[in-house]
């Protein structure tokens, strides 16, 4: 069986979204929320990307944005050189498929899930979104923020759509959760940084080796899943 896949979320430094890169992980992605520590204006997003696709051109730009206004989904059109938006604030299915139709690329739409019935809201984006991103709530924080979902409320848990875990993956958190689970993806912000934005090379080449060991190891969700690199 093949290993999930793995994305490394909120960087800012294009030279380190080429090193992330080239350690081998299937997308990067970016913060395009405002008062985040991992924030990154719009302007600086095509060199982090653009660095990130030189160095390994089949790793895909993830742009990271919550509850999107209107006059602002022209800044989440394909150009700055991402390949999917992913919705981390409280978008309805209503939004995500207005977003998809405009925007021509894939949606991630993210669910906080504070109690296990949450996870019953994934139904309803099944026919509007390209993938599903599980994410813990915390009061006040949208995300980044290294707090887990409980494993055991996610055990069964098989939705239609590709589905990425993410909330405090780590290295040594990857055989516990994929010994349990079979996500499409892991998805790894702060368990793997030394300061909001600035990755651990160290913290994440171990997170590419336990996640690929594990696939070796065990029964895991395959990569053919449709998500080629754009
Ligand atoms: O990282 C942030 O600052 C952030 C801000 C607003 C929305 C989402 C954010 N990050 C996302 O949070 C999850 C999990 O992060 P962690 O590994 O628990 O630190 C991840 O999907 C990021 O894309």
């Amino acid at each position: 069986m093949a290993s999930p896949l793995l994305k490394i979320c909120g960087l800012r430094d294009p030279d380190q979204a080429a090193a992330v890169a080239q350690l081998g992980v299937d997308a990067i992605g970016v913060i395009g929320v405002p008062g985040s520590p991992r924030f990154l204006g719009a302007e600086h997003r095509p060199a982090l990307f653009g660095a990130m696709r030189a160095a390994a051109p089949g790793c895909r730009g993830v742009l990271v944005v919550a509850d999107p206004l209107e006059q602002q989904w022209a800044q989440l059109e394909l150009g700055q050189g991402h390949a999917v938006v992913q919705l981390h604030g409280s978008e309805t299915p209503q939004l995500c498929g207005q977003l998809r139709s405009r925007l021509g690329c894939e949606i991630w739409k993210a669910l906080r899930i504070r109690r296990p019935e949450d996870l019953q809201r994934a139904v309803d984006y099944s026919l509007v979104v390209d993938a599903l991103l599980l994410d813990a709530w915390v009061p006040d924080q949208l995300g980044g923020t290294g707090h887990r979902i409980p494993i055991e409320w996610l055990q069964g848990f098989m939705p239609v759509l590709p589905w990425w875990l993410a909330g405090g993956i780590r290295a040594d958190r990857v055989p516990g959760v994929l010994t349990q689970l079979r996500p499409t993806g892991l998805d790894a912000s702060s368990g793997v940084e030394r300061s909001p934005g600035n990755k651990d090379l160290d913290q994440v080449a171990a997170l590419v080796a336990a996640v690929r060991v594990a696939g070796l190891a065990g029964p895991s969700q395959s990569r053919s899943v449709g998500l080629a690199p754009s």
